[in-house]
């Protein structure tokens, strides 16, 4: 059986625990969970104990993420880490020569084909970003191309959690907590510090994460919306426990303020029996979200789409918002339909899982799947010019938009570009253009 044979076999029959944002747990073998406390004087069958902090001990109980981690050595038992090649990851303050954030539209076609033998890591691939990492504020949008598993190597990333969008290939990752399978149109997120390996479902896989340095996602509150709608709680599965007892030499990646960083452990570090708590990773099929909109007239505000926000101490002005454009109905009344012409304060990228975009032509030299836009803070956007055309003649029937899947990662700070997402031969040239012929029909 091949490795993505074998990978899909394990992903078929995975178990999951449900909710978001509970107080989970978990147990591999029958009895490696202690009962009444954390950290008893030996801990069940010979494991050790250890805590993993997603916040600071004192944070409010509402915000307070830890684990607890039964497992057959602790994480402390490594020898030392030293620096290796970025790859093609960079990390924020974006502040290499030649950077600044740009006010122009930019749109990028998909990453090229990768190399042979390029796993998940070897495949990541910094656009650009905000803040800093080692304050703890802001983010990054990475993509990723891989055709190989991840082998005898796990990655961690110390500057914040990640959320990975598939958009091609589905992924199993392994991670410290259990296993998680996600395919294109679900979401993966990993918190910050918990290792994981990438694993192919496919020979191919294709997708974009966000680096989350700042406060981790929650769900958005709902005011008026009322208990239930956008992302339902009990739509995020976790992992149950499983472990690997593997002997020999383990490669940990730890991402450390904008570096990577190598140890060789003599086994592997995803050894975890039993575990619990809420500093845990998940996944989530894009297609549970419940897409409310104006059942009367006017575009909503694209914020009615959010999946997940990472707040910061503004209230309403999230670091970063993971919002989605799935399949709905259009229904307003005398109204121009699709996204309308803009200027935001707030910056957007976009990326796009499948099909079309309402707001965009598709095709090549379009948005298309794999390739992604971004709109910096104040550039003025919207329809392009045959969307907006098309749409102002449309007859206004209820209309079925479920051609695509699209995503928007929007934060409160402009984004600045990696040096090689503005050099890319894979930037499109005269994005502008979509917006010219716009005609005058201005009627006096
Ligand atoms: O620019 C975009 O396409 C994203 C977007 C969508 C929308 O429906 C309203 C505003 C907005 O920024
Ligand atoms: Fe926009």
């Amino acid at each position: 059986m091949s490795g993505t044979e074998q990978a899909r076999k394990t992903a078929e029959g995975l178990l999951y625990l449900s909710g978001f944002g509970n107080e989970h747990s978990s147990e591999a073998v029958p009895g490696a969970l202690p009962h009444g406390r954390n950290s008893p004087q030996r801990a069940p069958l010979g494991l050790y104990a250890e805590q993993l902090s997603g916040s600071a001990f004192t944070e409010p109980r509402a915000h307070n993420r830890r684990s607890w981690l039964y497992r057959i050595r602790p994480s402390a038992a490594h020898p030392a880490f030293t620096r290796i090649d970025n790859g093609a990851v960079r990390t924020a303050p974006f502040t290499e020569p030649g950077s600044a954030p740009d006010p122009n539209r930019l749109r990028w076609n998909p990453l090229p084909e990768p190399a042979p033998g390029t796993d998940w890591l070897d495949g990541l691939w910094t656009v650009g970003g905000n803040g800093d990492a080692a304050q703890r504020t802001g983010m990054a949008v990475h993509l990723y191309h891989a055709n190989s598993p991840m082998e005898r190597r796990v990655f961690g990333d110390s500057d914040g959690e990640l959320l990975i969008v598939p958009e091609q290939g589905g992924l199993l990752l392994r991670t410290e907590l259990g296993l998680l399978r996600a395919e294109p149109g679900e979401v993966a997120l990993v918190p910050r510090g918990v290792r994981f390996r990438v694993e192919l479902l496919d020979a191919t896989a294709r997708g974009y994460v966000c680096e989350n340095y700042g406060a981790p996602f929650q769900l958005p509150d709902l005011g008026p919306i009322g208990a239930n709608g956008l992302a339902n709680a009990r739509d995020f599965r976790a992992p149950v426990a499983a472990y690997e007892d593997v002997e020999g030499d383990v490669e940990v990646v730890n991402k450390y303020c904008g570096n990577l960083w190598s140890a060789l452990y003599d086994h592997s570090p995803l050894d975890v029996v039993a575990w619990h708590g809420n500093h845990v990773p998940y996944v989530y099929d894009l297609h549970r979200f419940n897409v409310i909109g104006s059942i009367s007239y006017d575009h909503p505000d694209p914020s009615i789409f959010t999946v997940l926000t990472s707040p910061t101490d503004t209230p309403g002005l999230a670091g970063v918002d993971f919002v989605v454009f799935a399949p709905r109905w259009l229904v307003g009344e005398d109204t121009f339909r699709p996204p309308y012409f803009h200027r935001n304060v707030m910056s957007e990228y976009m990326g796009l899982i499948e099909g079309a975009y309402d707001a965009k032509t598709s095709g090549p030299g379009g948005f298309v799947p794999g390739g992604g836009s971004l709109h910096n803070m104040m550039s003025a956007h919207g329809p392009d010019r045959e969307t907006f055309d098309r749409a102002s003649e449309a007859e206004l029937r209820p209309q079925k938009v479920d051609d695509g899947l699209a995503f928007m990662f929007e934060t409160r700070w402009p984004v600045t570009l990696a040096p090689q997402a503005a050099a890319a031969s894979h930037l499109q040239t005269g994005y502008d253009d979509v917006w010219q012929g716009l005609q005058r029909h201005f009627r006096s």
